[in-house]
This record gives structure tokens, sequence and C-alpha cells, in this order.
């Protein structure tokens, strides 16, 4: 769950990015978020996952009030979100399969179990012949792929996902939403950033619109 409590979130205070924002996202959610380029989307889903503090205001994650706790909880906490970044930010001088690895190695994953779930990922991902390669001699769709695997390798708890199916072609994109709503039906909350109407339509789920430093929910959410 999120839970947002009267925040504002600006990068400068004359152009905020939320103003004075009550919103509540129920765990097991899927929603999409929208709104003019530049509003602020990529913005809110770093907040969402605690990379940046909100100026003003309260913000709980997955119950946890992030004001008032340490730092090894924060660490803790982001350990269980996903995010796929719409730049991918892959580590370049990790190879395919140690980005993929690395957030089950955060956890103390045992190595036999970082082998098998990676595999099987790369394996979902048809990028079983990558695996040894490094993100630069990567396609933009392969680089993508392997952005959504390290995203969701250690099932997290909240997947926020920024353009995810940019490079990808339709098959792919298909494939994803599955995986998504597989995810989804397994209890993840997810948030996914697009500016793709045709995606939206064909997979109808509530719409968080961001606009003017206020977020309109234009359906609810399911209970
Ligand atoms: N690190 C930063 N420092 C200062 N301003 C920033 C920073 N990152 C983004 N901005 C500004 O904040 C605003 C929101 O950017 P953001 O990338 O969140 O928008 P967006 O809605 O995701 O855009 P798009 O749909 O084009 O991807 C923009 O005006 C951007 O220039």
């Amino acid at each position: 769950m999120i839970q947002l409590d009267k925040v504002s979130l600006y990068y400068r205070q004359d152009c905020p990015i939320l103003s004075n924002v009550t919103l509540h996202i129920p765990q097991g959610s899927f929603c999409w978020l929208t709104g003019p380029s530049g509003i602020g989307k990529s913005t809110l889903l770093q907040m969402f996952h605690l990379e940046i503090m909100p100026n003003a205001g309260q913000l709980q994650i997955l119950e946890t009030n992030i004001h008032k706790n340490r730092r090894l909880t924060i660490c803790h906490l982001k350990q269980r979100i996903g995010i796929i970044y719409q730049d991918f930010k892959l580590i370049p001088n990790l190879s395919i399969y140690n980005n993929i690895a690395l957030p089950l190695r955060l956890q103390n994953t045992d190595e036999s179990i970082v082998s098998r779930w990676t595999n099987r990922i790369l394996q979902w991902m048809n990028l079983q012949n990558k695996a040894e390669l490094y993100p630069r001699t990567l396609s933009g769709g392969e680089q993508q792929r392997v952005a959504i695997a390290r995203a969701v390798i250690h099932r997290p708890d909240i997947l926020l996902a920024d353009e995810p199916t940019n490079a990808l072609d339709e098959e792919q994109v298909l494939r994803l939403m599955d995986l998504f709503f597989d995810l989804n039906d397994l209890g993840c909350t997810i948030i996914i950033a697009t500016h793709n109407d045709n995606l939206i339509h064909q997979f109808p789920a509530p719409r968080l619109k961001l606009n003017n430093g206020q977020i309109r929910i234009d359906d609810a959410f399911k209970t």
C-alpha cells in the first residue's frame, strides 16, 4: 500500500509536482499513471521508491511511515519494491546475469536460488544467450527486458514501471502485461507510467492522472 497525507513534492517550490496531495493506493492495486510530458511521473515513481523524500506531508509505504524510521528500515523497505526506469539504469560494469541477480544478492539469497531464479527469468525473457554480455552491447529492447527482469526477480510487493513497453515489440508487450497481471494476482501493487493510450484501452484499470500538482483518480480501486 501507498499512503500520502498532505504531501508536497518539488524541485522548485514555484513549480510543484505534488501540492498538498492525500491519496491511498491499496495493496494489490493495479493502476496506470498518466499526465503530460514533464509533469513529474518519473519523479513521483522515484518518491514511491524512496529515492527522494516529500518536501512536506507524510508518506507511508507498505505500512511503514518513512519519516519515523531509521535508514536501515528504509533500505529493507526499498528491497521490497521493484522499479523499471525509463532509461533502464543497468549497471554498465556488471554482466546481464549479474545485473538481474543483484536484487536477490542484496537480500543475501542463497547462490543456488540466485542461479535457479536468474536462469529461469533469462529464459523467460529470451535472453539466455546474452547472460555473459554487458549492457552496452544489447539492443534497446533487450536492455528493457533486462531492466524488467531485474525489477521482478525478487517478487516485490510493489512494482513501479516507467514506460516499460517503449522498446518492446507487440508480442513482447502482451507477454509483459501477462507477467504484470500474474504478479498482481500474487498481491503485488503495480503502478505503470505511460503515454500509451492504446495500452490503457487494451488493459483498463484505474488511472492516476497527474497534473498541476494534483492526482485525480478516474476510476475507483478494487478493494
Ligand atoms: N533531478 C532533477 N532536478 C531538478 N529538476 C528535475 C530533476 N529531475 C526532473 N526534473 C524536472 O522535474 C519535472 C518533472 O520531470 P519528470 O521526469 O518527473 O516528468 P515526467 O512526467 O516523467 O516526464 P516524461 O513523461 O517526459 O517522462 C521536469 O520539469 C524535469 O525537468
